[in-house]
């Protein structure tokens, strides 16, 4: 969709006006709220808001699904009077994202103790009654949510949790200041600037050409299996990480590595989820399972990963006291990556 729309330069009465794409718009209008503090409290007053407690996000029930409803600015207001806490505590929200007719979308966790608000997480309950919803665990939420909503939430809890965590220049020991949107934090008495950061993770998938290898770390659900995955050491390159991570947890060498797609991923407080498919090298294919890493490893068959691929939840223990074998739900990278190389497995099986 095309329309035509104005875009506000910095410099005063310069507008140019060209066609440009709704995401184009959106995009420039995101751009100007993080740069433009005005600006940004000022599409807070027709803005909608996220509510969160202690980073778990409000949610409402609505057939097996889990709905984030928005609140208005005035709501919020009315509800933080409710509950006397100072509506000031708004500052603490940060900018998310915003509709295509620009409606801006803010996150604000009601429960994290701020300059604006101590003891906070004391009313719990009597919100959750008032909001007509529960705040729940972002972890147990998240494949109950539709697509926008999960990455929306995601997005959110990093960035309260990032702002939570760096209340207080790393140099001087003052507390930092967030501008309006939350894109960054500043320290008043040196001017050194803090941007939200995520750490880098590469999630492998490894083959032998007919074969893949999937893993279980013991925290994983009973029955789960995934793709390897690693946090990026400073100073590596991705190729670099997943010839390390492969290593270090099977004991294998890859060649042929080719990116497939990344995602974020909030947990454990923020990531940059890199998909990758790697080959490992010609007659490597005894695992030697890193078990400070890992419950176990395993090579698994076309035809058994694309039935595990079919198969739906609930995952319980069978009779003989075993779990079946199970893939990582279709929000997750890592079922995505999987999908793909049965696909390519099943495509080159094809005869020509
Ligand atoms: N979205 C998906 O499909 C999947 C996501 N994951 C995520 O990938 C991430 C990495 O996987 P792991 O096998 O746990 O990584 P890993 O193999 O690098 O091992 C984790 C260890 O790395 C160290 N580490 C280094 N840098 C770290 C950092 N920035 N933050 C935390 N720990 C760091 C810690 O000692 C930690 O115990 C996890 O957060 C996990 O949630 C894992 C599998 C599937
Ligand atoms: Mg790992």
């Amino acid at each position: 969709m095309f329309l035509y729309c104005g875009i506000a330069c910095r410099r005063k009465f310069f507008w140019c006006y060209r066609l440009l794409s709704t995401y184009v718009t959106k995009t420039r209008y995101l751009f100007e709220l993080k740069e433009d503090d005005d600006a940004c409290k000022k599409a807070q007053q027709t803005g909608a808001f996220y509510l969160f407690h202690g980073l778990a996000p409000l949610l409402q029930t609505s057939a097996h699904q889990y709905l984030a409803p928005r609140h208005s600015l005035l709501e919020l207001e009315r509800l933080l009077g409710k509950f006397g806490q100072d509506a000031q505590r708004i500052e603490d929200s940060v900018l998310i994202g915003c509709s295509e007719q620009q409606e801006a979308w803010f996150a604000l966790d009601l429960g994290l103790d701020s300059s604006f608000s101590i003891r906070a997480s004391l009313h719990k309950p009597e919100m959750e009654t008032e909001l007509k919803g529960s705040f729940i665990e972002l972890r147990k939420a998240l494949f109950q949510l539709n697509a926008r909503d999960a990455s929306l939430l995601s997005t959110a809890q990093a960035l309260l949790r990032w702002h939570d965590a760096h209340q207080f220049c790393s140099r001087s020991g003052q507390p930092t200041k967030k501008n309006v949107a939350g894109s960054k934090r500043v320290c008043p008495s040196n001017n050194i600037i803090y941007y939200p950061q995520m750490a880098p993770v590469v999630i492998t998938l490894v083959s032998d050409g007919t074969r893949c290898l999937l893993a279980r770390q013991s925290s994983f659900p009973k029955g789960m299996y995934s793709a390897l995955a690693g946090f990026c050491d400073i100073g590596e390159s991705v190729e670099e990480t997943i010839r390390r991570e492969v290593a270090e947890e099977v004991g294998l060498e890859v060649e042929s590595l080719q990116y497939c797609a990344s995602q974020h991923w909030p947990f454990p407080s923020g990531s940059l989820m890199i998909a990758c498919h790697a080959t490992v090298k010609p007659g490597q294919t005894e695992i030697q399972v890193n078990l400070r890493e890992l419950e176990t490893a395993a090579w698994f068959s076309h035809d058994e990963v694309a039935t595990a691929l079919k198969r739906k939840g609930p995952y319980t223990q069978q009779q003989n006291g075993t779990f079946p074998f199970w893939l990582p739900p279709k929000l997750a990278i890592s079922h995505q990556l999987i999908k793909e190389w049965v696909e390519k497995q099943t495509c080159s099986s094809l005869p020509a």
